[in-house]
């Protein structure tokens, strides 16, 4: 505090000049001395408190006297009051904030061992894909070259390169092949039309296949794979991890994307990342859901107060649902009845309280689309 560090009881003769913050080592106080001392300053040592500026005045003979009950001990900031030398300030693991940052520098680090951002490339397929102006001649704008890299940060990857290969199997051999990225996403070409090359090429890669297909809708082609390292050398016990590279492939249906983005990609983004799962939650829908016969279902929803909302516009091709939600509601096959308690994927930016609520139907959910 701002005011004197005094010594023994009052009133005080006041020592001439004062005492300020980074000072070190004032002179040490006498019994009925006190020093005039600014906040954040080493108290001199045998003071028995600090009196605010405001709690004392000085007469005309330099003599300081309190103007309340002084305790004390009082505005002495006692050292080890936050932390003991060897303390652990956070667990291994914690997520670097902006203020774990200034604990860090406040506990005199100058530097900290953290896990690095998984460094992701997206690989955006489909030579029907147009970049710029309004959908036309059997062509469309493709929706997840501008979609995914925000998203993939908003899940903790730095994206290096967004690259649009057409549907040219050669070309997406050769990025397979040669990139460095921990994760490359692509998008579309998952399925087994005539330019589907996404399966053809892990094999001729040579990749593992860990997971091919999901019971789930949209989405259902979403594929994860291991593919051969990049690093150079045999694998050994230090170089274990390094050069390890994963693939996860997205349907090139917009929202069957999301769903394999935040079902394959996200866990893997948060393991390479060591960060921990997210408690899972549930929320009770406001509205029945149509189910599939067999798979289970993601369904865009927004949360009002406690309920969870179906959204519209939810088929497989369809972003409109999406983009109005703040999470995807994990519907079991055969559907879901009004007030049954459903798990809740949230989207990285979901407010609480959610944002177009609305847009909600509150009958069912407005037209079933699924695939
Ligand atoms: N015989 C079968 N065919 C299909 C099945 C099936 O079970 N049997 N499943 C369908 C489902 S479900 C999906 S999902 C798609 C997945 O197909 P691909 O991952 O191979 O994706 P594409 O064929 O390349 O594209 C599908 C669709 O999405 C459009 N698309 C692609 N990329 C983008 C983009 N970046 N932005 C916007 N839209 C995009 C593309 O034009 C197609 O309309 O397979 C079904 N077929
Ligand atoms: O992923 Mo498809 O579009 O399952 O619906």
């Amino acid at each position: 505090m701002d005011g004197w560090a005094v010594a023994g009881p009052g009133p005080w003769v006041l020592l001439p000049g004062g005492i300020l913050a980074g000072q070190d080592s004032p002179r040490p106080l006498g019994d009925g001395e006190a020093a005039r001392i600014a906040t954040g300053a080493r108290i001199p040592q045998d003071t028995t408190a600090v009196i605010r500026s405001e709690h004392g005045h000085v007469d005309d003979k330099g003599q300081l006297h309190p103007r309340r009950e002084v305790v004390p001990g009082q505005d002495i900031r006692p050292r080890g009051q936050e932390c003991r030398a060897g303390d652990q300030l956070l667990p291994p693991g914690a997520l670097v904030t902006p203020a774990v940052l200034g604990l860090a520098a406040a506990a005199g680090y100058d530097a900290l061992y953290v896990a690095a951002r998984p460094r992701a490339e997206v690989l955006v397929l489909g030579d029907e894909l147009l970049t710029e102006g309004l959908p036309q001649e059997g062509r469309i704008r493709d929706a997840l070259g501008p979609m995914l890299p925000p998203w993939l940060r908003a899940l903790g990857a730095e994206v290096t390169a967004v690259r649009r290969l057409g549907d040219d199997a050669e070309a997406l051999y050769e990025a397979l092949a040669t990139s460095t990225a921990d994760l490359l996403v692509t998008t579309g070409g998952t399925a087994s039309g005539p330019v589907d090359h996404v399966h053809p090429t892990l094999r001729r890669i040579g990749a593992e296949l860990l997971v091919d297909g999901v019971a789930v809708r949209p989405g259902h082609p979403m594929l994860l794979a291991r593919l051969p390292r990049t690093a150079p050398g045999p694998e050994t016990a230090e170089t274990a991890g390094r050069g390890e590279r994963h693939l996860v492939g997205l349907p090139g249906n917009p929202l069957a994307a999301v769903s394999g983005l935040l079902t394959l990609a996200e866990p893997l983004l948060r393991g390479l990342a060591g960060r921990p799962a997210p408690e899972s939650y549930v929320a009770p829908l406001r509205a029945d859901v149509h189910g599939h016969p067999h798979d289970t279902r993601l369904v865009p929803v927004t949360l009002r107060g406690e309920y969870a909302v179906p959204l519209h516009y939810n088929g497989p091709a369809m972003l409109r649902g999406i983009a109005a939600a703040d999470g995807l509601a994990v519907v079991p096959a055969g559907g879901a009845r009004k007030g049954q308690e459903l798990e809740i994927l949230d989207l990285p930016w979901a407010e609480p309280g959610g944002q177009y609520g609305e847009l909600g139907g509150s009958g069912p959910d407005g037209g079933v689309c699924f695939t």
